[in-house]
């Protein structure tokens, strides 16, 4: 009863890795599965299709390592966070396909919303900003065009929940209905200062309460699974950022991650202070233990390792990701073209969920390599923008934090160097870059007793290099104010 079994349900794929007793990786497995996009803007997952590659790459991981469902101690869930769920309390049938946190269909609801002022309403309770990324109107959305749904809400016999609630309900059997602290304040619907669900947030959205889950804390005990061939417990939950900001030991407030999947998502400890941005940056719980909150600021960017799918899947200007990192060295010095990837609008800090990508300072000449070294430096002109904004609002007696780096776009050197460079700023990764599922495996290792608390775990963080800015100030200055002016155009079309 030594390994601990961090699930990780992200946006593209499910992944379960088996940590052994030292935190070692044991074993990893992964799947991904079919995204539906049924109108433009809408993107949706099968939530059977959620629950299926959890359970088959937590059953393929458990085999890769010739171990059985009595050598763990514990499971640990993170998971692709806001992707909203409703479904039967007595069948388990869910009444919709689970709706994305990438979907925009609930736009003009959330217009409706900022028009009548309710985002003053939504800042003050939940930290958030009004904008279809979060789940509070991808809930209503489904109450008001699945037939029956409202009634039947309104009647008890529907429930709600984010990924995490899905899969806790799913492998409990039905015998639990809830999520973590972090988890519930994706949602738009929880006041992240009382520790409840907002009544009043609620009431204006017309969402019955008694779909909602318990909330409770990331490490209390979420009931039993016996779905793995044996009674193993859930002891660990936390949305996937929140996760990957415990792998990376940011428990000290001013301390930053930021992770390079799909999109990039960058997280400020703020410790016990719930910061409220005066830059449009989220304030968001990064964890709870014992009741008691840690919040930080986050800055969301919807599109980070999404451009190099996009490169790959959508132009075909490349055969796979890696390949970008030569291309980019190969690029000709002499053309600047600069890509803004809002494929699906523009999330911190501009919020502008009308902008569509765009490229600008192409040539007869630009070809592959030029479009992927701009796919590549849009990802640090991001992360600039997020950091420039948590400047704003926080200022450390230690000076600006370092940033440590995870996710699977971060072992891309040439990205690593150039987000040093337009930092101005060092950049340090981990060795261990699958921090999401060590976090996860963390809530449930140090629960059950077989790893180390906070401070003996922090200590074990090792860094594997540190990038260090190369670039000239002016330099750096010029390409910035250069990617500012190609944004503003984006929001002006
Ligand atoms: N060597 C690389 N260079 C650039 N991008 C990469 C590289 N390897 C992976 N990626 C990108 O990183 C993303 C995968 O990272 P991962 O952390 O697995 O994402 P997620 O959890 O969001 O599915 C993909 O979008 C992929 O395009
Ligand atoms: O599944 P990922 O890693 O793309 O993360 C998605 C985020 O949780 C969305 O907020």
């Amino acid at each position: 009863m030594s390994h601990i079994l961090a699930v990780d349900q992200g946006t593209t794929s499910s992944r379960a890795i088996l940590f052994g007793p030292a935190m070692e990786i044991v074993a990893v497995a992964q799947e991904e599965f079919p995204q539906h996009f049924p109108r433009s803007g809408w993107v949706e997952h099968d939530p059977a299709d959620l629950m299926g590659t959890v359970l088959s790459t937590a059953r393929a991981a458990l085999e890769k390592a010739g171990k059985g469902a009595g050598d763990l101690a514990g499971i640990g869930i993170t998971n692709q966070r806001e992707t909203t769920l409703v479904w039967d309390r007595a069948t388990g049938r869910p009444v919709h396909n689970a709706i994305v946190w990438q979907d925009r269909r609930t736009a003009p609801l959330c217009a409706d919303l900022k028009d009548e002022g309710f985002e003053e309403t939504v800042t003050a309770r939940t930290g958030l900003i009004v904008d279809p990324y979060f789940s509070a109107t991808k809930l209503r959305w489904i109450l008001d065009e699945v037939e029956g749904a409202r009634a039947r809400a309104e009647a008890g016999e529907l429930l709600f929940g984010t990924v995490d609630t899905w899969l806790i309900w799913t492998l409990t059997e039905g015998r639990v209905h809830a999520t973590d602290a972090t988890n519930a304040c994706r949602t738009m619907l929880y006041d992240i200062h009382d520790g409840a669900w907002s009544e009043e947030i609620c009431g204006r959205l017309g969402i019955p309460m008694a779909m909602l889950p318990e909330v409770r804390d990331c490490d209390a005990g979420f009931g039993t699974t016996t779905l793995l061939g044996g009674e193993v417990p859930i002891l660990g939950v936390a949305g996937d950022q929140q996760a990957a900001t415990l792998g990376q030991a940011c428990f000290r407030p001013g301390m930053l991650k930021s992770t390079y999947g799909t999109g990039c998502f960058a997280l400020l400890n703020t410790g016990e202070t719930a910061v409220r941005s005066s830059s449009r940056l989220l304030t968001t719980i990064a964890y709870q233990f014992g009741g008691r909150p840690t919040y930080a600021l986050e800055g969301s960017i919807f599109v980070a390792g999404a451009v190099v799918q996009w490169l790959r899947d959508g132009l075909k200007a490349i055969g796979t990701a890696a390949e970008t990192q030569g291309l980019a060295q190969a690029a000709d010095p002499s053309q600047e073209v600069i890509l803004v990837p809002a494929f699906t609008g523009l999330g911190a800090p501009y919020w502008h969920p009308g902008s569509r990508g765009a490229a600008f300072g192409l040539t007869r000449s630009t070809g592959p390599a030029e479009l992927a070294r701009a796919a590549l430096e849009s990802v640090g002109f991001q992360t600039r923008d997020l950091l420039e904004a948590m400047h704003a609002d926080w200022t450390d007696a230690d000076g600006a934090p370092t940033l440590r780096v995870d996710g699977g776009m971060v072992a891309n050197d040439w990205t690593m160097q150039f987000l040093a460079d337009i930092l101005g700023a060092p950049v340090d990764r981990p060795k261990v870059t699958e921090t999401t599922a060590l976090g996860a495996a963390w809530l449930a290792g140090q629960k059950a007793g077989v790893w180390p608390g906070m401070e003996e775990f922090a200590a074990g963080w090792a860094l594997e290099r540190t990038f260090t800015p190369a670039m000239d100030e002016a330099e750096r200055d010029r390409r910035y104010a250069a990617w500012k002016r190609a944004v503003a155009a984006t929001m002006s079309v």
